[in-house]
């Protein structure tokens, strides 16, 4: 099978669950985020500061260009990149993508206030949610398969394992 995409908000756990399920199934792991700061030689946030968060958009889609060249890695995409379509278009052409669905309390609390995520670090509780609801139905629409994360890893890491194994 080609890649398995991880798309989901910030905090989910796409980052978490992609390192795990990597090393568990013997992959490769890559995480779009990882791949843009080594790249541009700085971190996210002077990244939105110096290019705008355009150009952090137009950095994520060629990442994911470059990522297409891999088969059968386990990818943790950035919370915001679903949002464009032909992002989507471009996974799906690579392999299936899989919405990490986290409750909205869980992902505030992992999130709020930290300033490495400059959407999350710029936005109240309650514009957080507003871009939360936004995007959830984006992440839904655009994925082949929906799995429900909580705390616990063990039961995202089996279905995934299934997913993958089924689509091999
Ligand atoms: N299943 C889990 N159980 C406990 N803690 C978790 C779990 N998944 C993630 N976390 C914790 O939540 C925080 C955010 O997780 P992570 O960085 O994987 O999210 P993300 O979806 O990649 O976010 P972003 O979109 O900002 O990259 C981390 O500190 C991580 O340790
Ligand atoms: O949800 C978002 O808009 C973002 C999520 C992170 O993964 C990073 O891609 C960046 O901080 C933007
Ligand atoms: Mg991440």
């Amino acid at each position: 099978m080609k890649n398995l995409y991880l798309c989901g908000f910030m905090g989910a756990g796409k980052t978490t669950v992609a390192k795990a399920l990597s090393k568990r199934l013997e992959l490769p792991c890559y995480d779009t985020d990882d791949l843009i700061v080594l790249q541009a030689g700085m971190p996210i946030p002077a990244i939105f500061s110096k290019e705008g968060e355009e150009g952090f958009r137009r950095r994520e889609t060629a990442c994911l260009r470059q990522l297409g060249g891999q088969s059968g890695a386990v990818i943790a995409t950035g919370g915001g990149l679903v949002m464009n379509p032909k992002n989507v278009e471009i996974m799906k052409n690579q392999g299936i993508l899989v919405f990490l669905d986290a409750p909205f309390e869980l992902c505030y609390l992992r999130i709020h206030g930290d300033k490495n995520r400059p959407n999350a670090a710029s936005r109240t509780k309650e514009e957080l949610y507003a871009l939360y609801r936004e995007r959830k139905t984006v992440y839904r629409k655009a994925s082949d398969a929906v799995i429900a994360c909580r705390n616990r890893l063990a039961p995202v890491l089996n279905q995934l394992e299934q997913l993958y194994k089924e689509n091999e």
